[in-house]
């Protein structure tokens, strides 16, 4: 099995989490099965509301149907896969560009199941490159506030987020504490989004594995 087939077997167990109604849809490849899934049983929910254009697309394409969020209220589930994920179900995500949508999704949602394959299972954040969606005038002067918090900022030149922003990956971070780096980075003027998920992590990981999939929840 490679990685893609990983990705495919988790993406299916988070069937089992879809109970009706409307339900978040996040953004990636892992969640694109997800959503070739969700699509043979359709009937199941009332629609969906989506994190990015992308995945409204392929929704749609499905005949799956595509809701704003103010029009939802609560959601009572949010599926979506990640860059990185510890023990903690704390995420890093934004490897898509799709982060500010997802976090508001997931805010909005009441569980947040995540997919993935093995590999994103990680000790400690920060081998991924940290995305950060930063408002346009804002690159350079949240670039420099970066540095002094350690980071070393790569602008993703030539990539506009659906919000119309820029992306910063920011490496060498070893991120000991997420929560705390959160607020710390969002509190930078210029910062729409950092991708660390911690104050509002995931609440179920499935991961798929060569041995099936192992599924971690939050204590
Ligand atoms: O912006 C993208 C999202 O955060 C994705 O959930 C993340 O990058 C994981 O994507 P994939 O399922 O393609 O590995």
């Amino acid at each position: 099995m490679n990685q893609d087939d990983l990705k495919r077997q988790a993406a299916k167990a988070a069937l089992d989490y879809v109970e009706g109604g409307v339900i978040g849809v996040g953004t990636g490849s892992t969640v694109n099965h997800f959503i070739d899934a969700l699509a043979t049983v359709k009937n199941r929910i009332e629609g969906a509301v989506s994190s990015s254009e992308a995945s409204t697309q392929r929704l749609r394409q499905h005949g799956i149907e595509v809701l704003d969020l103010n029009a939802a209220g609560e959601l009572s589930l949010y599926v979506d896969g990640a860059d990185e994920s510890n023990a903690r179900l704390e995420l890093i995500k934004g490897g898509g560009g799709a982060l500010t949508r997802e976090k508001i999704v997931a805010a909005a949602s009441a569980r947040f199941v995540c997919i993935a394959d093995e590999s994103k299972l990680v000790d400690r954040l920060g081998t991924f490159p940290l995305p950060v969606e930063v408002i346009p005038m804002a690159r350079s002067y949240v670039a420099r506030e970066i540095v002094q918090i350690g980071g070393t900022p790569a602008w993703r030149e030539g990539f506009v987020t659906d919000n119309g922003n820029l992306i910063l990956d920011v490496h060498n971070l070893q991120i000991d504490a997420p929560a705390e780096l959160e607020t710390r980075i969002n509190d930078i003027a210029g910062v729409v989004t950092v991708g660390i998920f911690a104050l509002r992590p995931a609440d179920v990981l499935i991961l798929g594995s060569t041995q099936g999939n192992k599924t971690l929840t939050r204590d």
